[in-house]
């Protein structure tokens, strides 16, 4: 007996385009596989690859859906699916949850525990919509910086730190954006108003890992590691580094979950976890991590400022 395995490539359009430091992000792309086992249980996956953050492109992981057979002999799809090459992170998030959801008897997961994070759009215009966000129950917001002149950025962010309720939580995403200076105004600015930023989310470079641990130290706002971090490599890389601040996990880009869930069980490290604006069914398989290994209060980074236009199309 034999299990079939089937894939497609799907697109949909942001209902706003999602605009960060790397550019304007009109249309999310991903790779919805279907396995079906031998009694005729069917399981989804999605791999959702982001390239420019470190993951393999959509074509590594459609030539990669290609190149399998389409019937796999139970023998081997375990062999198949745990020795996807590291340099294919996002397809072993996908095929390894596909697998897990086959194996899994009732999907009862509970998620409704954690709390999340609506995104703001980046510049002024998140100055009216954080409303709409908070009336829907969120009360932590993440807005990206980074994008626009520095001095124009942090005029909002004043506007902004007097126009959130006393209870309201902010992050800033620099997507790695800023320059030594950039990050320093930055960091001297957020420590006026502890009670009100989180953290900053990669202020710098991937490539300038010492100098963010430098400024971790110095300064008393948090720094969150997330480009640095993409990978399963990469985090036991910076925690191996002497990273122990945050950690974003992004779990449909960072690789193999069971992976994952050693590294986090290991180690007891402050994680916020994160979309990579998937579908549905990518969601559903990494807010079950986010449930399963979130061992602190920080609430989860699946927003729902990018919400697709029209419904998931038919796979
Ligand atoms: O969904 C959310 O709320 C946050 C997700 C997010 O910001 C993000 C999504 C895709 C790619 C990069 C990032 C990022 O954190 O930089
Ligand atoms: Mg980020």
């Amino acid at each position: 007996m034999k299990y079939q395995f089937s894939f497609r490539n799907i697109s949909q359009k942001f209902t706003r385009p999602v605009i960060t430091n790397h550019g304007v992000w009109e249309i999310r792309e991903s790779v919805i596989i279907r396995l079906i086992d031998i009694k005729g249980k069917i399981s989804w996956g999605e791999i959702a690859p982001i390239s420019w953050f470190g993951s393999e492109t959509l074509e590594e992981a459609l030539d990669f859906c290609h190149q399998l057979p389409r019937e796999i002999t139970s023998e081997i799809i375990f062999e198949i699916i745990l020795k996807i090459p590291d340099k294919l992170p996002a397809c072993q998030f996908g095929f390894e949850s596909a697998l897990e959801n086959l194996q899994e008897n009732h999907e009862s997961l509970n998620y409704h525990h954690l709390n999340f994070s609506g995104l703001l759009p980046a510049g002024k215009a998140a100055l009216n919509q954080w409303q709409n966000l908070w009336k829907q129950g969120y009360k932590t917001f993440k807005w990206k910086i980074g994008v626009n002149d520095i001095t124009e950025e942090l005029a909002i962010l004043n506007l902004l730190i007097d126009q959130l309720p006393e209870s309201a939580k902010l992050r800033l995403d620099a997507n790695g954006g800023l320059d030594d200076n950039a990050a320093k105004l930055w960091l001297e600015k957020c420590d006026n108003f502890p009670n009100k930023i989180e953290f900053i989310e990669q202020p710098l470079p991937v490539d300038k890992f010492s100098e963010m641990l430098e400024l971790s130290n110095y300064y008393s706002t948090k720094i969150a590691l997330d480009e640095s971090v993409a990978t399963l490599q990469q985090l036991e890389n910076c925690y191996q580094q002497g990273w122990r601040s945050i950690f974003v996990i992004k779990p449909g880009i960072v690789g193999s979950p069971s992976r994952l869930r050693k590294f986090c069980q290991q180690h007891q490290i402050d994680v916020v976890f994160s979309s990579v604006f998937e579908t549905a069914i990518g969601r559903q398989a990494a807010l079950k991590l986010a449930a399963e290994l979130s061992s602190n209060h920080r609430a989860v980074g699946f927003g729902i400022n990018h919400y697709f236009t029209g419904s998931i199309p038919n796979v």
